[in-house]
C-alpha cells in the first residue's frame, strides 16, 4: 500500500518546494487547514489524515519579532510540536521535524563544522523554541529531526536574505552586511531533495542538512551582486553595529559528514547551490 505523506507550512519556502519535489502526491497542509495555537485542531486535522509520514516545516520563523513574541513563538515552535508527537505516537506516524543551525547560538568551541553531537546552545527566543521543538519530536520512536540554515528559493517567498538584497539592490548601491557570521546558507531545492532521501530511507535521528562549504552574510551579499552583475557595494559591518533584536551565532557552520555516510551523497556548495538559485529564478 502506498504511504501518505503529509506536509505542513506547504505554503511556506521549504513546504512548497517538498510538495513539489512529490509532485503533488502528499498532503498539504497550510495554517487555515491546522492553526499550530490551536490544539484540538492540530489533533483533529492529524487523526483524520493518519499520515505514514509528517514533514512538520510549519514555524514561527520572524527571528527578530519573536523577541517581542515570546509566547507565540513557544507555543508554535515548541508546544505544538509537542502536540503532533503525541498524535504521532498514537498513529505510528514518522514525524519529519525541520530545526535550525540557530541552536548553536553562543556555540563557543574551534571553529570546525559542528556536528549532530555538539551540544546546543540557544540564546534567542527563535532558537530556544526550535531547541525545545526538537526534543517534542524526539519523544516519537521513529522520528527525524533535519537541521537545516539560510533556506532561500522555496516556492513564491521572498522573506529570505537573498531575495532581500535583490530587493535592496533596486534602490540602494550600497549595503552594509554583517562580516562575522559563518554559517551555510542553502538552497530549499537541495534541502528537500536531501530531506526526501533521508526519508526514503527510513533514516533516524538528527542529521545536519545544508549546502557545502560555508560563508559569512557579506560574502554572501557580495557573491549575489557580483554573479547577477549589479553594482552594489557591500560595506563589512559587525553584528554589533547592525543591532538586531535577537542574538544570531558567529558560527554555525553544520558538519556533513552523517548525512553523506547515511545516504552516500555529497552536498552541492553553496556557491553552486546560489548559481543554479538566481539561474532558476531568471527562467520561471
Ligand atoms: N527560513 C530559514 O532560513 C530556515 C528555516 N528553518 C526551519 O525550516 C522550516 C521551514 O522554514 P521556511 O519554509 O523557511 O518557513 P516559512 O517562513 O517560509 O514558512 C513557515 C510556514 O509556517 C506556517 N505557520 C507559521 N505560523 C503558523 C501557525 N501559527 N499555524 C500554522 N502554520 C503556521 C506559515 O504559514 P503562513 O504562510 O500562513 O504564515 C508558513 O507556511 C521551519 O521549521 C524553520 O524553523 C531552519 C533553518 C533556516
Ligand atoms: C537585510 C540585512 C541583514 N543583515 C544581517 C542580519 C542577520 O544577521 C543576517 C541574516 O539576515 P536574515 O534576517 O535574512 O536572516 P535570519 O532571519 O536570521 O535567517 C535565519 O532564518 C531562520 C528562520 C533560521 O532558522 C536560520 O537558519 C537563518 O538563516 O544578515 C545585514 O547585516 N544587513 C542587511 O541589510
Amino acid at each position: 500500500m502506498k504511504s501518505t505523506i503529509a506536509i505542513t507550512g506547504a505554503d511556506g519556502q521549504l513546504g512548497s518546494e517538498l510538495l513539489r519535489q512529490l509532485g503533488g502526491d502528499a498532503v498539504a497542509l497550510i495554517q487555515s487547514d491546522m492553526e499550530l495555537t490551536d490544539d484540538d485542531a492540530i489533533r483533529r486535522v492529524l487523526s483524520d489524515i493518519r499520515a505514514d509520514v509528517l514533514v512538520h516545516c510549519a514555524a514561527y520563523t520572524a527571528v527578530d519579532k519573536a523577541e517581542a513574541e515570546a509566547n507565540v513563538c513557544f507555543q508554535v515552535n515548541a508546544a505544538a510540536v509537542a502536540t503532533i508527537a503525541d498524535v504521532c505516537r498514537q498513529f505510528n506516524t514518522r514525524l519529519v521535524q525541520i530545526s535550525t543551525d540557530y541552536v548553536f547560538d553562543s556555540y563557543a568551541g574551534p571553529c570546525v563544522p559542528l556536528t549532530e553531537q555538539t551540544p546546543a546552545t540557544p540564546r534567542g527566543i527563535y532558537a530556544q523554541s526550535k531547541l525545545q521543538g526538537e526534543q517534542a519530536a524526539a519523544t516519537v520512536s521513529s522520528h527525524l529531526i533535519v537541521r537545516t540554515c539560510g533556506l532561500y528559493g522555496g516556492g513564491p517567498s521572498m522573506r529570505n536574505f537573498v531575495e532581500t538584497m535583490l530587493r535592496l539592490a533596486e534602490t540602494k548601491s550600497e549595503l552594509r552586511v554583517v562580516n562575522d557570521q559563518h554559517c551555510t546558507p542553502s538552497y530549499c531545492r537541495d534541502v528537500a531533495a536531501a530531506i526526501l532521501q533521508l526519508v526514503e530511507r527510513e533514516a533516524t535521528g538528527l542529521f545536519h542538512v545544508t549546502n557545502g562549504e560555508s560563508v559569512t552574510w557579506r560574502e554572501l551579499a557580495s557573491t549575489i551582486f557580483q554573479l547577477t552583475q549589479r553594482s552594489v557595494h557591500v560595506e563589512p559591518i559587525t553584528t554589533a553595529e547592525y543591532g538586531a533584536a535577537a542574538p544570531r551565532p558567529a558560527y554555525s557552520v553544520l558538519s556533513l559528514d552523517k548525512f553523506q555516510q547515511t545516504t552516500g551523497s555529497e552536498m552541492p556548495s553553496w556557491r553552486d547551490a546560489l548559481q543554479r538559485y538566481l539561474q532558476d529564478r531568471l527562467e520561471s
